[in-house]
């Protein structure tokens, strides 16, 4: 794990990284840098080829039934149309015509998309096979230090985290405006990326039965600067609030901005919404499913505060599941609504027609 967080780091930084994929060895680059093709081309001494997701390649018409495809890039292709056909920025697409000899991403191919996810950009890679005149040089590269490898399979499986492995930081009392008698307690990932808070409210364990949690994801937008965009900053104080009047709880705020893209890719999304797409669809086209959420580190918290059986507050039936699947006993649910206005609207709609949330009360009001 130590060398694909280093990984990912350089990642982020637009460096490339070598990616070994049993004798293979792939040279791999974010889309977000500069002259990133031919950079990668001089330093592979090969062609580059894009791998997009199958989320990106259906927005553009293309079906494929594996998780990710490979396209060898045309020596004309400029960065501008290379961005066309991974970021989508501009919206709707000019890209299928440049789709021609698209072939099935292999395992250093899927792991450098995983590294892009982890790293919170865009889940689409530059990769270029490492060429017999190019060996030398990169083997005494990765031998200073310059440039890092990492292996596929563990690349692949970043994404799916350490279960049980997540570490209790630090803790303190936070007095809040709803529910003075609060505790912050702070969470690490093994590998450093993300932390997570668990807001203890009153005493939990003064629950015989279930205890009152809100799983919340986090959203600066909505939650800090109160964006009319979503509902996000009125369930979080809605839940702080309810879980105060229920005798006490948990509010479990987890590291999983824009519902696991990330804040960089949300602020995309939402450009590409007032183009006219809905939440589902925009994330789509941006090449990730509907929902990037895994709630394993949720559920590795609530065993480290030793709890077991929930009331959860939510409309959202795929956190139920998911707590279920993870061990937790989830004996009731609580809806938990915020306001309806004319910026979120479309937003809750999709949710409760795309994605299956909970929300017809809520939105019949407005009916
Ligand atoms: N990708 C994306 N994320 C969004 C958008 N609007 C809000 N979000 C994110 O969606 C998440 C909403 O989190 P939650 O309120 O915990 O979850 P939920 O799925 O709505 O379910 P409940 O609130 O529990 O019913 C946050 O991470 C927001 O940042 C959007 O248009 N696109
Ligand atoms: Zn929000």
């Amino acid at each position: 794990m130590y060398h694909i967080e280093r990984a990912i780091f350089d990642i982020r930084r637009g460096l490339p990284v070598v990616i070994q994929a049993g004798d293979q060895q792939l040279l791999v680059q974010a889309l977000e840098g500069g002259d990133s093709v031919s950079d990668l081309t001089a330093l592979s001494g090969s062609r580059p080829s894009l791998v997009l997701t199958r989320h990106r390649l259906d927005a553009m018409g293309v079906s494929i039934t594996a998780d990710a495809a490979c396209l060898p890039l045309a020596a004309h292709m400029d960065e501008r149309a290379l961005h066309a056909l991974a970021v989508a920025e501009q919206g709707q697409d000019e890209a299928p015509a440049m789709l021609s000899g698209l072939q099935p991403a292999g395992m250093g191919e899927r792991g450098a998309v995983a590294l892009m996810r982890r790293a919170l950009l865009i889940p689409a890679a530059l990769i270029a096979e490492v060429s017999d005149s190019a060996a030398e040089a990169i083997a005494q590269r990765l031998a200073k230090g310059e440039l890092l490898a990492v292996d596929a399979v563990e690349a692949e499986a970043c994404l799916a985290g350490a279960p049980g492995m997540l570490k209790r930081v630090s803790e303190a009392h936070i007095p809040l405006e709803d529910a003075a008698d609060s505790r912050f307690v702070l969470f690490r990932e093994p590998d450093g990326l993300r932390e997570h808070v668990a807001v203890v409210i009153g005493r939990p364990e003064a629950h015989t039965d279930a205890v009152p949690l809100r799983m919340h994801s986090a959203c600066l937008t909505g939650d800090l600067f109160g964006s009319l965009r979503c509902d996000c900053g009125e369930q979080l104080r809605n839940a702080v609030a309810d879980i105060e009047a229920m005798g006490g709880g948990v509010l479990l705020y987890l590291a999983q901005e824009g519902r696991g893209i990330g804040l960089a890719n949300k602020l995309r999304a939402y450009t590409l919404q007032d183009g006219g797409l809905d939440t589902v669809d925009a994330d789509q086209v941006l090449g990730f499913g509907d929902d990037e959420r895994d709630y394993a580190v949720a559920v590795d918290m609530l065993h480290a505060l030793e709890i077991s059986r929930v009331q959860l507050l939510t409309n959202n039936p795929l956190k139920m599941q998911a707590l279920r699947e993870g061990g937790i006993e989830v004996v009731a649910r609580q809806a938990l609504y915020g306001r309806l206005n004319d910026h979120n609207h479309r937003y809750l709609n999709a949710k409760a027609t795309r994605a299956g949330h909970l929300l017809e009360d809520v939105l019949s009001s407005q009916r």
